[in-house]
C-alpha cells in the first residue's frame, strides 16, 4: 500500500514511537499493577517479582472480561431515551449515537446490588486484577486487528486523517477508521465510554468492600477516591453526548491506542489510587478531608462548565446560554469561542480535569509517589493532547485560530502555561 501524501503530519514519534508505545504501555500497566500491591510500592523502582505466564494468563478471566464486554454492549443495545447526532463528516452526513449510557451505569449498579444480595463474590476481584487486565490487553490487541483489517474495505472517505500513513505499525495504533461501526452498533463511541469506566468503579467498589473486609470498614481515604471517581464516571455518561464533540471522536481513529486505553489502561490503572490504599493504609483527618474534596469540587466546576459550554456551542451556537458569549468567525463558518470558560484559557476543561486528578491523589499522603502516578501521566497526556490540538486547529482554523491565541495567550493554566 503506497503512503498517501494527503497524509497528516506523524504523531507519537511515528512507526518507531507507536512500537515502542505497543510494548511499554502494556508493561507499564503490569508493572503498576504489581507495585500497587507490594510493600515498598515504589513507582519507580524494579517490580517486585516478574510475573510467569500462568499468573498473567487465565481463561477465567478471559471470560469474565468477555462476558462483561458483552453485558455492557447489551445495554448499548436496549432502547435509549434520546438519540443524538454527531459532527458533521467529511461527506457531509451525520452519525447517529444512543444516549443511554447513564442507563447502562444504573443498570449494572442495580444487578451488581442483586448479585451481591444473592453471593457474588465481589470481593474476590482485586486478586484478580493481574490476569484480568492481561485477558483486556489481549482483547484490545485482537479488537485493533480486526478493526484494522476491516478498515481495508473502508472507503478513504471513512479513514480518519491520521490513521493512513501506509506504515501497518504505525496505522494499528493510531487507528485506521474514523468510526468503524457494524450497522448502527459504533465500537468506538461504545468503547469509550461504557466497559473500562464502568469497570473501573466496579474495581474501585470491588477494593472498598475487600478494605472493609480486612480492617472492619473502609477508610476515609478510600471513601473519598471511590466517591470522586465514581462523580467522574456518572458525570461522563450523564453528559454522554458531549463527548461526541471530543477529540477521540472527531479526530482519532479507532487502533491499538483507544481499544487498549479504553478496555485496560482506564479500568486497571485509574483504579491505581485505590489499589494502593487497600495495601496502604492511610490516615487522613477532617480538616484536610474537607479541603480535598473542596478543590475536587472546584476543579469539576470547571470540567463541566468548559465541557457543557463548548458542546452547547458546538449543537447549537444560537443556545440563550451561549449566545450571548463573544467569538471570533472563521473561513470555515464556525466560530470559535474567545470569552467565557473558553476565553480564560485555551483549554480550561484540561484545568479542571487536572484539579481533580490532583484531589485523587491527595487522600492516598505524600509518603508514595505512586498514587501521583495518574497525575505525572495525565498531565504528560494533556499537554501533548493540547498541542496536537493546537496543530489541528492551526490547520483547520488558519489565521482565526492565530487570533485566538493572541486574545487568549495562555494554554492550560492562567498567566503561567
Ligand atoms: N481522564 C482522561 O484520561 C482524559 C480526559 N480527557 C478529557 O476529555 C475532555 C475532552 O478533551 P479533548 O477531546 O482533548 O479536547 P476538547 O474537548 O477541548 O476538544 C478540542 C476541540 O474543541 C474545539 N475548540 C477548541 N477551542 C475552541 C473554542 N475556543 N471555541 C469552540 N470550540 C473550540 C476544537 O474543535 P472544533 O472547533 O472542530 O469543534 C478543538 O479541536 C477534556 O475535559 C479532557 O480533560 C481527555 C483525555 C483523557
Ligand atoms: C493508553 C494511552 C497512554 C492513551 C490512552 C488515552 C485514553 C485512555 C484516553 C483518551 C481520551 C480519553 C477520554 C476519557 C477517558 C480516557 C481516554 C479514553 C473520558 C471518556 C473520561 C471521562 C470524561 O468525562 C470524558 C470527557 C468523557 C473523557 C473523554 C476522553
Amino acid at each position: 500500500m503506497a503512503p498517501q501524501s494527503s497524509q497528516a503530519p506523524l504523531e507519537f514519534g511515528g512507526p518507531l514511537g507507536a512500537a515502542v508505545l505497543l510494548l511499554l504501555l502494556p508493561a507499564t500497566m503490569i508493572h503498576l499493577l504489581l507495585v500497587a500491591r507490594s510493600g515498598p510500592a515504589r513507582l519507580l523502582g524494579p517490580p517486585p517479582y516478574l510475573p510467569g505466564l500462568e499468573a498473567l494468563w487465565s481463561p477465567r478471566a478471559l471470560l469474565l472480561l468477555l462476558g462483561w464486554l458483552g453485558l455492557q454492549a447489551a445495554l448499548y443495545l436496549l432502547p435509549a431515551r434520546q438519540v443524538a447526532e454527531g459532527q458533521e463528516l467529511k461527506d457531509k452526513s451525520r452519525l447517529r449515537y444512543p444516549i443511554n449510557g447513564f442507563q447502562a451505569l444504573v443498570l449494572t449498579a442495580l444487578l451488581v446490588v442483586l448479585g451481591l444480595a444473592a453471593g457474588l463474590p465481589l470481593r474476590a476481584l482485586p486478586d484478580m486484577l493481574l490476569p484480568l487486565a492481561f485477558a483486556a490487553t489481549l482483547t484490545a490487541f485482537v479488537f485493533s486487528l480486526l478493526l484494522y483489517l476491516k478498515a481495508q474495505a473502508a472507503p478513504a472517505s471513512a479513514l480518519a486523517p491520521g490513521g493512513k500513513s501506509g506504515n501497518p505499525i504505525y496505522d494499528f495504533f493510531l487507528g485506521r477508521e474514523l468510526n468503524p461501526r457494524i450497522y448502527s452498533f459504533d465500537f468506538k463511541y461504545f468503547c469509550e465510554l461504557r466497559p473500562g469506566l464502568i469497570g473501573w468503579v466496579l474495581i474501585n467498589l470491588a477494593l472498598l468492600l475487600q478494605e472493609a473486609e480486612l480492617r472492619g470498614s473502609p477508610s476515609l481515604a478510600m471513601w473519598l477516591v471511590n466517591g470522586f471517581q465514581l462523580l467522574y464516571v456518572a458525570d461522563a455518561l450523564w453528559n454522554e453526548e458531549a463527548v461526541l464533540t471530543t477529540m477521540d471522536i472527531t479526530h482519532d481513529g479507532f487502533g491499538f491506542m483507544l481499544a487498549f486505553g479504553d478496555l485496560a489502561w482506564v479500568p486497571f490503572t485509574y483504579s491505581l489510587q485505590a489499589q494502593f490504599l487497600l495495601h496502604h493504609p492511610q490516615p487522613l483527618g477532617l480538616p484536610m478531608a474537607s479541603a480535598i474534596c473542596l478543590l475536587n469540587a472546584v476543579g469539576y466546576y470547571i470540567f463541566r462548565g468548559a465541557n457543557s459550554q463548548k458542546n452547547t456551542f458546538r449543537k447549537n451556537p444560537s443556545d440563550p446560554r451561549v449566545a450571548d458569549l463573544e467569538t471570533i468567525p472563521t473561513a470555515t463558518g464556525r466560530r470559535l469561542l474567545v470569552s467565557g470558560w473558553w476565553g480564560m484559557v485555551r483549554h480550561p476543561n484540561y484545568l479542571g480535569d487536572l484539579l481533580m486528578a490532583l484531589a485523587w491523589s491527595l487522600p492516598c499522603g505524600l509518603s508514595h509517589l505512586l498514587p501521583y502516578f495518574y497525575i505525572i501521566y495525565f498531565t504528560a497526556l494533556l499537554v501533548h493532547r493540547e498541542a496536537r490540538d493546537e496543530r489541528q486547529c492551526l490547520q483547520k482554523y488558519g489565521r482565526a485560530w492565530l487570533e485566538y491565541c493572541r486574545r487568549v495567550p495562555h494554554r492550560i493554566v492562567p498567566y503561567v502555561y
